[in-house]
């Protein structure tokens, strides 16, 4: 668990020295020599308002006429299996939430083969599931991401870690990067990949003819995220938007590249039996490679840092590793899609992107940098990342196996079940969100106290223990980046482009490339 060495180092450069061997030795006490709980007073259910109670099976004991999950609707095997082999439905995995949960209702069954997942689509019985949490939920199976670790002798890192391990982790690496306060430490770092981000984008336009669009943004944006991310947790630069990118951090984006086209083939390589692999070696065979390019990433910046903490470590290098190529691997897609979507909707609504940019002169200044503390005057920037989560919520669906029996919508789920979260069906539901197809960033401000909008039908980022960790790091990326792309551009779409769909692969993305204009404003 040295890795929280190298992250305090990160998290809390700014401090004293003193300050920063006391918190190293009281993170390497805690996580090699007793319970992350015991050490820390703490549970992890403080991250969200986790009630101590589930709703156990002697709750359920007490209602009448539960019913089984035989008595479940959904979807035949057979319309399942057509539908994603035969109509690739891998790819429209958010369409077919929305269709099932229009003609089953609430909660449905589907099976995949031998595994059957039920499905919860609506806003308070998300709320329900996620409330009765225990002390380490677990989101879904991930022995094919086990499997490859115990081969190359890596660690689990939070991604694919389970219980314990898991809460450990988890319990010390929430103090480092999920607090507010420690996130904005690293706010002159971000403005500085974000000065890069506009001057790449002064260079790309002028590269087209009309000397304004920047074709695919997406691309940008990986790598604008991507530096991000890296500045946060390996504490360097990584020249993914120079000119010339160094080859160590190619090879890093065609490793992430290949892990992310070949999503399909890397569902398989868990789904296949291990016995089945001679004959199909291709799934298996190109998730290793994938991985073996993360790890070797890491490893590189990894040790870099490490050597000028190594006598402060104790042991476990391995799971240093393991936890940054799983957060950069978290970190990198979902912010680009979510840039790439925002700067869609800003173009293709320029009197939202005129009031946005009204507010952000009117609260800055003219031609003033946001840092982290500017934000919470932005109320607009805000609704900004939160409807294009809304919209195109990157994860269009999550999963739990649920640790416990359970009743959720007066059906009996036993323990051990897969339960899939249809967070893309909440999201558009009228009952949620008033005209909810609509792009509105406004909807997001709060009129007073008593004026809730965030509610369990949009949770872009989890709910409670087991959410992203990543949050508060994504923001700080999305805001700052954002701010200063409207201040400096109008972003209209290119005639290249005309309107984008999305579509699932693993993550929710563009279906095409979005080609946007970046014009300059006089400021
Ligand atoms: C727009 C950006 C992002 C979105 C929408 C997002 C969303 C999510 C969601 C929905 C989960 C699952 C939560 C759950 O199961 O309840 C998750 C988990 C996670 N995310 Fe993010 N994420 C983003 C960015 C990041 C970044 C920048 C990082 C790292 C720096 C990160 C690291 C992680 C990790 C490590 C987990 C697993 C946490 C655990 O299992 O304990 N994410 N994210």
């Amino acid at each position: 668990m040295a890795m929280l060495n190298h992250l305090t180092t990160a998290c809390w450069k700014k401090v004293q020295n003193d300050r920063l061997k006391k918190q190293l030795f009281f993170i390497c006490r805690a996580l090699h020599k007793s319970a992350a709980s015991d050490a820390f007073g703490i549970s992890a259910a403080g991250e969200g308002a986790m009630p101590e109670s589930v709703i156990s099976s002697a709750a359920v004991s007490e209602k009448p006429r539960i019913l089984s999950l035989e008595e479940m609707p959904g979807p035949s095997t057979l319309s399942n299996l057509v539908e994603f082999f035969w109509r690739d439905g891998f790819s429209r995995i958010h369409e077919i939430q929305m269709e099932h949960s229009k003609k089953f209702g609430k909660i449905f069954k589907s099976r995949f083969g031998p595994q059957l997942v039920v499905s919860v689509a609506h806003r308070d019985l998300v709320a329900e599931v996620l409330r009765a949490e225990g002390v380490a939920p677990q989101r879904a199976n991930m022995e094919s991401w086990k499997e490859y670790r115990d081969m190359r002798g890596h660690s689990t890192g939070l991604i694919s870690a389970e219980g314990e391990d898991w809460l450990k982790m988890r319990s010390v690496l929430r103090q480092l990067v999920m607090r507010p306060r420690d996130v904005a430490l690293f706010s002159d770092d971000v403005n500085e990949v974000v000065d890069d981000l506009i001057n790449r984008v002064r260079i790309l336009r002028t590269q087209e003819s009309d000397g304004a669009t920047v074709l695919n943004v997406n691309d940008l944006f990986f790598k604008y995220a991507m530096e991000g991310v890296a500045v946060i947790l390996y504490e360097s630069r990584l020249g993914c938007l120079e000119n010339e990118i160094p080859q160590e951090t190619q090879d890093y984006i065609g490793a992430l590249h290949l892990m992310f086209s070949s999503f399909k083939t890397t569902m398989y390589a868990g789904a296949i039996p291990k016995w089945l692999r001679p004959v199909f070696p291709k799934p298996w065979d190109e998730f290793c490679c994938s991985w073996d390019g993360l790890f070797k990433f890491s490893q590189i910046h990894v040790d870099k840092r490490l050597s000028e903490i190594k006598a402060k470590v104790e042991r476990g290098e391995e799971e240093i590793y393991a936890n940054l190529t799983e957060m950069l691997l978290a970190g990198v897609d979902t912010t680009s899609f979510t840039l790439s979507w925002a700067s869609y909707l800003l173009a293709r609504h320029p009197h939202i992107q005129q009031q946005i940019y009204t507010e952000v002169t009117n609260t800055l200044g003219p031609g003033a940098v946001a840092t982290a503390d500017d934000v919470s005057r932005l109320p607009l920037i805000r609704g900004l990342v939160k409807e294009t989560l809304r919209l195109f919520p990157v994860l269009p669906g999550n999963g739990r196996i649920t640790q416990d029996d359970l009743v959720v919508g007066g059906y009996f789920i036993p323990k051990g079940t897969q339960l899939a979260l249809c967070h893309y069906s909440t999201s558009f539901d009228e009952e949620n969100f008033h005209d909810s197809l609509n792009f509105q960033p406004s909807r997001w401000i709060r009129k007073d106290s008593t004026d809730r909008v965030d509610n369990f039908g949009s949770i872009p980022f989890g709910y409670g223990i087991r959410s992203c960790i990543g949050k508060r790091i994504a923001e700080l990326e999305m805001h700052l980046a954002l701010t200063r792309l409207i201040q400096k551009f109008h972003i209209c779409v290119s005639p290249l482009t005309s309107e984008v769909k999305s579509k699932t692969h693993g993550l929710l993305c563009p279906a095409d490339p979005i080609n946007l204009q970046f014009i300059d404003r006089e400021n």
